[in-house]
């Protein structure tokens, strides 16, 4: 244990840790919704997936046969609700015995169980009972988004710069990286949402300022030169409401200089909890009318939960809506109608909260409201009116910039990153843009009375190195504990624990006379050394931080990598499946077609052979729900053998 006598010293040092690697893509994981980009050729390119969305629903379910992640696991969430997978962004990184977990569970469809005070989810994965942990949802998120880009690029991708929420600590950071471990990617860095937004606004703003359009507005070289307009620096603020998280930036670019001023954010607040709002009052009214309850339903919580978030995105067109869900308990359908004023009325706590947010990271950065040039929104949940009508007032009636596309932003400068750290030589306009970020929450050691003494403060730009020099708390002692935390709070018991360390052999002394000078180093990922130096004897103790204890251990993930090795297999086996099922069922319709056509030129053996084999074959395949592909494989030759050579002549291209 230490004293709180201090003195400390704070400094920032820039490095340029990058190393040149050929291609990297920006990956924003959501916690509704992911998007992939790649900057190249001083363009970016949202990576579009097998649907063809742009944007893909970070949902993950199983069915009795298959594993499906992303929009076609969205589209079955209702009528697999204990199967279907979705938000865990909320509970990465996190304790099961985390206030905000246990909230979460009320609301959730699946189920969510304790693993050693981590939460796992528990799904029946094709007949076999699996608990999965955050991270490797995460991860096959993650492997969807990589495969994407790969067919898009046409290669290999496997460096990725991933956002996390601004607010996120260091075990959910860590986490975030031990997923993409297990999806295949290589992390170049972990950067936050609104610093992403804010380099693809910045970047974005180098072209025409008279286009609107974010997607039509590339940066281009020649729009290096209205960079140069910026000269005097501009203090812009990023507003960013997500699904799940909820962060406010303050940034000041300056002649392509990005410098992160202060930053906060709650990462328990979003497009999910207004819809949760709306649920409840679904439910309510359900209830009074019909006397039957929604709570203990999970098929009818997971309708209900679909239709309250279409329910919200209506109301931010119109100003009202009704909503009707089929058969939503015992046979009974909800019918009700809500208006947008209702909905603001249900959600105005949640809504206001983010005002307070405002005005505190507005102080961190030592700014008047009146010093902010630009507010961009981004995030999905900054198109409900009432929001932007809340921050236009704030901030006097000014205008709101909407340019960037709200889904799309933060993955548009993760790529700009991306490209930034593989030193892209086809992107001239990244090499004259740097980016500097700053630590979210504070970090410190426990000292006496189990007080926090802060070594970085939160917004301490990064990388960042500070020392502060303790004594001795006790008489004569030789073995001091240094417990390292993270977070605001002023007892360390309310904060976050990232490791603890002993320094042995210390100067003995009587109590408050032998010094020790306690060094924090924090390098732009986040990465945090701690040393330790006794003044006397020169003894030293060090940690690097890795948070060992909330995260998965490295046997655990390479457990997680050969299970999505196995998934990847069966999906491509499913593909094959799936296709050869295809490729039977159009060449006997194609068959079918010619015989149709051509029936009665065929002798009367000939056809009724050919007719009763159509026939059977047609009955195999709608009656075989899941054939193998040696099986579908069989089928075709069998039929090319022996009703090809019959029909040959009637078929074209076979
Ligand atoms: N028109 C709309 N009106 C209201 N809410 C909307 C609208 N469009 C999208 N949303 C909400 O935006 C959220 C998704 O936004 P976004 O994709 O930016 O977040 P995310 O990346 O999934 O979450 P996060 O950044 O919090 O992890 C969802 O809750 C969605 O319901």
């Amino acid at each position: 244990m230490t004293s709180t006598r201090t003195t400390s010293i704070i400094s920032s040092t820039s490095t340029n840790d990058s190393t040149p690697i050929r291609t990297a893509i920006g990956i924003d994981l959501g916690t509704t919704y992911s998007c992939a980009a790649i900057f190249k050729n001083n363009k970016v390119k949202i990576i579009v997936n097998d649907q063809g969305n742009r944007t893909t629903p970070s949902y993950v379910a199983f069915t009795d046969t298959d594993r499906l992640v992303g929009d076609a696991a969205y589209y079955q969430a209702q009528f697999n609700p204990r199967n279907t997978i979705f938000g865990a962004k909320r509970l990465i990184g996190r304790e099961f015995d985390d206030d905000i977990v246990q909230s979460d569970i009320k609301h959730l469809p699946y189920k969510v169980v304790d693993v050693n005070n981590r939460p796992y989810i528990e799904v029946d994965a094709c007949g076999d009972m699996k608990k999965l942990p955050a991270e490797e949802v995460g991860s096959m998120i993650l492997a969807k988004l990589k495969e994407a880009a790969e067919s898009a690029l046409d290669r290999e991708v496997t460096d990725a710069v991933i956002t996390v929420p601004a607010y996120f600590n260091d075990s959910q950071r860590q986490s975030t990286k031990d997923a993409a471990t297990i999806a295949g990617l290589n992390v170049l860095r972990i950067i936050n949402e609104p610093t992403a937004a804010a380099l693809a606004y910045g970047l974005n703003k180098l072209d025409d300022d008279h286009d609107n359009d974010f997607m039509k507005k590339r940066p281009t070289a020649t729009g290096l030169a209205v960079q140069t307009d910026l000269s005097e620096g501009r203090n812009i603020l990023v507003y960013d409401l997500g699904g799940g998280t909820f962060d406010v930036s303050v940034l000041n670019i300056r002649e392509g200089a990005f410098r992160v001023k202060a930053t906060d954010g709650d990462t328990h607040l979003g497009g999910e909890d207004f819809d949760n709002r709306l649920m409840e009052y679904f439910a309510r009214g359900f209830k009074k009318i019909t006397s039957k309850d929604v709570a203990s339903n999970e098929t009818a919580i997971g309708k209900l939960k679909k239709a309250s978030e279409q329910a919200k995105r209506v109301l931010s067109t119109n100003s009202m809506v009704r909503v009707q869900v089929d058969s939503l308990v015992d046979g009974v359908n909800l019918d009700i109608t809500i208006t947008r004023a209702e909905f603001e009325d249900l959600c105005s706590d949640l809504f206001k909260a983010t005002l307070d947010t405002v005005k505190s990271v507005l102080t961190a950065a030592g700014l008047e409201k009146y010093a902010i040039d630009e507010i961009i929104l981004v995030g999905g949940s900054t198109r409900i009116p009432k929001i932007q009508k809340l921050v236009t007032e704030y901030f006097g009636d000014k205008n709101l910039n909407k340019s960037i596309n709200a889904d799309e932003a933060v993955a548009y400068g993760a790529a700009i990153q991306a490209s930034m750290l593989i030193n892209d030589e086809t992107s001239t306009i990244t090499n004259h843009v740097s980016l500097q970020d700053v630590n979210s929450q504070s970090l410190g050691i426990r000292v006496v009375g189990g007080e926090m003494s802060i070594v970085l403060p939160r917004n301490t730009p990064l990388p960042a190195s500070a020392s502060k020099t303790y004594y001795n708390s006790q008489d004569y002692q030789t073995m001091r504990k240094h417990a390292v935390f993270e977070g605001e709070q002023k007892l360390v018991k309310d904060n976050h624990l990232l490791g603890e360390f002993d320094l042995r052999n210390i100067t003995k002394a009587k109590k408050g006379e032998a010094p020790v000078l306690v060094t924090f180093s924090l390098d732009r990922n986040g990465i945090l050394n701690v040393s330790a130096v006794d003044q006397g004897t020169g003894s030293k103790g060090s940690i690097t931080v890795k948070n060992e204890s909330n995260r998965l251990s490295q046997d655990q993930i390479k457990e997680l990598i050969s299970n999505g090795e196995v998934y990847k297999q069966n999906d491509q086996e499913e593909l094959m499946r799936v296709e050869s099922r295809n490729d039977l069922e159009s060449y006997v319709y194609t068959v079918r077609e010619a015989f149709e056509d051509h029936k009665t030129e065929l002798s009367p053996s000939y056809r009724s052979f050919v007719e009763r084999e159509i026939k059977s074959t047609r009955e195999w395949i709608e009656n075989t729900r899941r054939g193998s592909i040696e099986e579908y494989k069989y089928k075709h030759d069998w039929f090319k053998q022996n009703v090809h050579p019959i029909m040959f002549p009637y078929l074209t291209n076979q």
